[in-house]
């Protein structure tokens, strides 16, 4: 039986109030199951960065509940918040957000560092062999190319074996071929380790890695894919009037 890795419900955000507030979110309901790979697509102002960031609790919504594992992320105060996201959430970014005076490695287990855990060896080997970085690992930031720089931020990302690893436009700062070598990382992590991963894109080349491509529109879910290829996720962009 699939267990659910993340349950977003009925989610409304509205910013500001009044004439001038906006609704970003217009009551989102989206499950994740763990070990799925979904991409979110949508028109520029259609929610989508809204959607992640109150998804993996680095904002609230207005009403609706976001859970992830047993804990109801919308309901945590905000240290809880802090605490919660640096123990179980990973975040992929566009930029790499790594530390340079810090080796590849201790990169890695930053997140273990700041909530006092224990590094467990084993899995920390395991991990940066997967991201194709043994010879590197004593290396700083720097002396990295951009597609071994993600590698390093998605092995950060796994670390702490999070509920849900959420990527924001993660190969948006790659060459196609590098970027293809991230994607095809984050789909194996799906794959063999039952990662769960939520992505942002704005690239259908991208979105096509992902298990299912979930259309967001004007601030509601209006359709997903299963197992669509770029071509056929540019044309769901198009009549979506994205480009
Ligand atoms: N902090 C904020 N204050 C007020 N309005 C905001 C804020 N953040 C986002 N919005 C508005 O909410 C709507 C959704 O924005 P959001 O950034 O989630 O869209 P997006 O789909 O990620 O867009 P893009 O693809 O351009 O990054 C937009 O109308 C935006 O202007």
């Amino acid at each position: 039986m699939t267990s659910t890795a993340l349950a977003v419900e009925a989610v409304v955000k509205k910013y500001g109030r009044g004439r001038s507030g906006v609704t970003a979110l217009r009551g989102v309901d989206l499950t994740l199951p763990t070990g799925s790979f979904t991409a979110v697509m949508g028109p520029s102002g259609s929610g989508k960065s809204t959607l992640l960031h109150c998804a993996a609790g680095l904002d609230t919504p207005t009403s609706g509940t976001v859970r992830m594992g047993a804990d109801t992320v919308s309901q945590l105060g905000a240290n809880k918040l802090t605490a919660f996201r640096r123990d179980h959430v990973g975040f992929v970014f566009q930029s790499y957000n790594l530390l340079p005076t810090l080796t590849v490695e201790d990169n890695i287990t930053l997140p273990l560092l700041l909530g006092r855990r224990a590094v467990d060896r084993d899995w920390l080997d395991y991990l940066i062999g997967a991201v194709g970085l043994a010879e590197r690992r004593k290396h700083r930031p720097t002396e990295l190319s951009g597609g071994q720089q993600q590698r390093v931020a998605i092995a950060r990302a796994l670390v702490t074996r999070p509920h849900v690893v959420f990527g924001d436009e993660p190969t948006g700062a790659l060459d196609s071929r590098t970027a293809k070598q991230v994607l095809d990382l984050l789909a194996y992590t799906a794959r063999t380790l039952d990662q769960t991963i939520l992505m942002v894109t704005h690239d259908p080349v991208a979105a096509a890695h992902a298990d299912r491509v979930v259309f967001l529109a004007d601030g509601a879910v209006v359709g997903s894919m299963a197992g669509g290829d770029a071509q056929a996720i540019a044309s769901r962009m198009s009549s979506l009037g994205a480009w």
